[in-house]
């Protein structure tokens, strides 16, 4: 359908998702889909991603009409391009449409003047001519020349990949990648999008297969089994075994064809290719990805280093002494331990359930370092909240994250340019959170010589991102770890700490009181329904931001993130008039909303929460939203950046990590099968400080007692850092002998 743009109704800033109004003179559009005659043509409205709304351009649509109770008939873009009808008007206002930088009004009036109807075809074909109009000089032709060519792969780009619901946005990722190369890339070899990020495998392999591309390309091949590996990654592996990789692939590169297309040589000759370039490593049956292959082995390397270093060990029996007197604290054996054990190594580990005096054992070691000498210790801890924690509970001002201190930008860009950390004794907390490229990224800023103390539950969950490197660190054996098992927490909140140690240990029943309240009852709605009860009981007394729900899933059923958070929203943040929202893809904000940011950025560490305290329209117009986090952390958020931001009356207990709230309810029903596992059930009872009521059914909660999926992670960083520690311990022996043989 052709037709000219007319006005915009509405456009989603974030997602591109725009509704506007077209004039057209097709006479085959539906008399119901006439909004009002004019001219000799209707307009219509449109809805689609991005939609073109220059207003002196005609455009090619294609899509269906859909009726929408609403609104009436209303046409789908799938794709859109711009007709240059080759007259004076329909040129000079496509050069000087804004589409094609560098030509303003006058100038595209001037191409008009010099070359007439021929303009366009003056412009691809031979634009050097364009140096004979006033104004335009080498550079200036240069900038016009990739201004046009973009524009033009642009258009042609967006007319094929419209109907795949690829953005404008994710055209734009295309060129910059390929170049003006790109439509001719994506006809020949479509498979070369897997390399670009944010296209995942499946969406590229629906373009490519409607480009009759062949199913046995090895682009083809590689991309999936990149995209085997990726998610394996999602899902804590570093690596996967060839054999189940081979099945994977199988199954993924087969999957609702008519007949097989790839068979197993053909993935084990793929294999063989990244292998040799070294995208992918083969080690024994195990096979990597090159990075997380290098950072396994690196961190291992690079940990034996400092496990071998020479720093200053004290003997601390005075200063301890005396740090218990001042602190007017007396340790346990083993909390004494953990404070020699520090002074004594370079690298050492502290592990602790909630309560047990990890904090307190930290307070004792700050003070005898002090005592000890100058060195300012670096305090870390992998999220905002956990550093913000550290530093109030240890009166350090400098407790910062791991990305900050690091110097990261965002979550997966790391720099190649470091700084090392400049402090000689370097502490970090949570360390059970730490993946495997931030362990990486950690020891390669640490320079010789530094005393290291990880701090950690190793009960807790592992790390949401790949690897289980604190629990790795523990079982290689050459790490001193103290564990700390005795809980000290006042006795009115007791329950909550000895029934985690029982939920750890797997031994005898639950203890029930004010504080650990298990409330029966059976099925996902009945559950969430009782939820909302005892949600709004809660919030008789306290706050907000002191009563959490946590649920192991995002999206399955009324008990999950998703669902509760739309009801429970409703109980704290009803819509009424006087609030403004915001929409966001399918998701709708309203102000006075609890929301959790989901992402690392500057001021605001994935899993912040915070409140929308209000919608407002900046000086250009566009919405904005101010969001007020804790230590009062205001906020601004463009529609873009609301993307990162979630509904948080609910949350994930897996986003819950580092995170600690006086109240916490918790649903849990043999309907959330897979994650019945004990550390999700223990890491969601210890984010509780005063009260934790689990809402559901007993038979799941002792499933998940009993379920210990620990260690179950591919790596095998424990032993690497072993058969590190050997071969660097043989290479001293050696030396040893050359020095006594040369003082002989
Ligand atoms: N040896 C001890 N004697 C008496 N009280 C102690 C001892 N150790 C710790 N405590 C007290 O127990 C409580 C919990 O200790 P602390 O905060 O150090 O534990 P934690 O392991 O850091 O806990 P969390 O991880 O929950 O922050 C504090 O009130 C602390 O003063």
């Amino acid at each position: 359908m052709k037709c000219r743009f007319q006005s915009k109704i509405f456009q989603n800033e974030a997602n591109g998702y725009t509704i506007a109004a077209y004039w057209t003179a097709d006479p085959s559009i539906p008399n119901e889909a006439r909004k009002k005659p004019a001219g000799n043509g209707f307009i219509i409205t449109a809805v689609g991603n991005d939609l073109p709304m220059i207003k002196n351009l005609t455009y090619e649509l294609t899509g269906y009409w859909v009726n929408n109770p609403k609104y009436g008939t209303q046409f789908e873009v799938e794709t859109h391009m711009e007709i240059v009808k080759r007259t004076k008007e329909g040129i000079i206002g496509y050069l000087s449409s804004g589409a094609i930088r560098g030509i303003g009004e006058k100038t595209a009036q001037a191409i008009f003047d010099r070359f007439g109807l021929d303009a366009l075809e003056i412009m691809e074909q031979h634009p050097e001519e364009l140096l004979a109009i006033r104004g335009i000089n080498e550079k200036k032709l240069d900038e016009i020349k990739s201004a046009y060519n973009e524009n033009q792969c642009f258009r042609e780009l967006m007319t094929f990949l419209a109907p795949y619901k690829i953005t404008s946005s994710q055209v734009k990722k295309i060129l910059l990648e390929f170049g003006s190369m790109a439509p001719e890339i994506i006809r020949q070899r479509p498979y070369k999008l897997c390399e670009i990020k944010g296209f995942g495998f499946l969406t590229v392999d629906k373009i490519a297969k409607k480009f009759n591309a062949n199913l046995n390309d090895p682009i083809r091949i590689a991309g999936g089994i990149s995209y085997l590996m990726k998610k394996a990654a999602s899902e804590g592996a570093l690596y996967l075994y060839q054999k189940s990789l081979i099945s994977k692939a199988l199954e993924l590169l087969n999957a609702e064809l008519p007949q097989q297309a790839v068979n197993e040589r053909q993935i084990q000759r793929v294999l063989y290719q990244l292998a040799l370039q070294r995208d992918l490593i083969v080690e024994g049956n195990r096979i990597y990805e090159y990075g997380f292959y290098e950072m396994e082995r690196e961190t291992a390397k690079m940990l034996v280093a400092h496990l071998l270093d020479k720093v200053p060990l004290y003997n601390v029996e005075k200063e301890l002494e005396e740090a218990q007197q001042v602190l007017n604290i007396r340790l346990s054996e083993a909390q004494a331990k953990a404070v020699r054990m520090t002074f004594a190594h370079p690298v050492s580990i502290i592990t602790g359930g909630p309560g047990t005096g990890k904090t307190t054992v930290l307070k004792v070691i700050l003070y005898i370092q002090k005592q000890l000498c100058d060195d300012q210790v670096q305090l870390m801890a992998p999220t905002g909240r956990a550093a913000r924690r550290m530093a109030e509970s240890t009166g350090e001002e400098n407790a910062s994250t791991m990305h900050s201190a690091l110097g990261l930008a965002g979550d997966d860009e790391f720099n190649e340019d470091f700084e090392y950390l400049d402090s000689n004794f370097l502490c970090v907390d949570e360390f059970s959170m730490v993946d495997m490229r931030l362990a990486y990224e950690f020891f390669r800023h640490i320079k010789r010589n530094v005393r290291i103390l990880c701090i950690g539950d190793a009960d807790q969950l592992p790390s949401v991102g790949p690897g289980e490197v604190f629990r790795q660190l523990i079982e290689c054996g050459l790490i001193p770890v103290t564990v700390l098992d005795l809980v000290y927490r006042q006795a009115e909140h007791i329950r909550i700490y000895e029934n985690a140690q029982r939920i750890k240990d797997n031994t005898g029943a639950l203890h029930t009181g004010d504080d650990f309240q298990i409330l029966d009852c059976s099925g996902a709605e009945e559950t969430a329904a009782l939820v909302q009860k005892v949600f709004r009981q809660e919030l008789q007394d306290k706050s907000i931001d002191d009563v959490q729900v946590l649920t192991p899933y995002r999206k399955r059923g009324a008990a999950s993130v998703n669902e509760l958070n739309q009801v429970l929203r409703e109980i704290v943040n009803p819509q009424d008039s006087r609030k403004r929202t915001m929409t966001v893809g399918k998701r709708k904000f309203r102000e006075g909303d609890k929301v959790i940011q989901t992402k690392n950025r500057d001021l605001v560490s994935n899993g912040d929460m915070g409140i929308i305290r209000q919608f407002f329209l900046d000086e250009e117009g566009r919405k904005k939203a101010k969001l007020l986090f804790s230590d009062d952390r205001e906020m601004i958020y463009s529609a873009e950046d609301m993307d990162e931001v979630e509904l948080a009356y609910a949350t994930t207990v897996h986003k819950s990590q580092g995170s600690e709230y006086p109240v916490v309810i918790l649903p849990w029903i043999k309907g959330f099968y897979t994650m019945l596992k004990r550390p999700i059930l223990y890491t969601a009872v210890t984010r509780a400080k005063e009260k934790l009521i689990i809402v559901g059914e007993q038979a799941a909660l002792y499933q998940a007692i009993r379920t210990d999926n620990r260690g179950m992670r591919n790596t095998i960083l424990a032993k690497r850092i072993v058969a590190e520690y050997h071969t660097a311990t043989e290479n001293v022996q050696e030396t040893d002998c050359e020095q006594l043989k040369l003082a002989i």
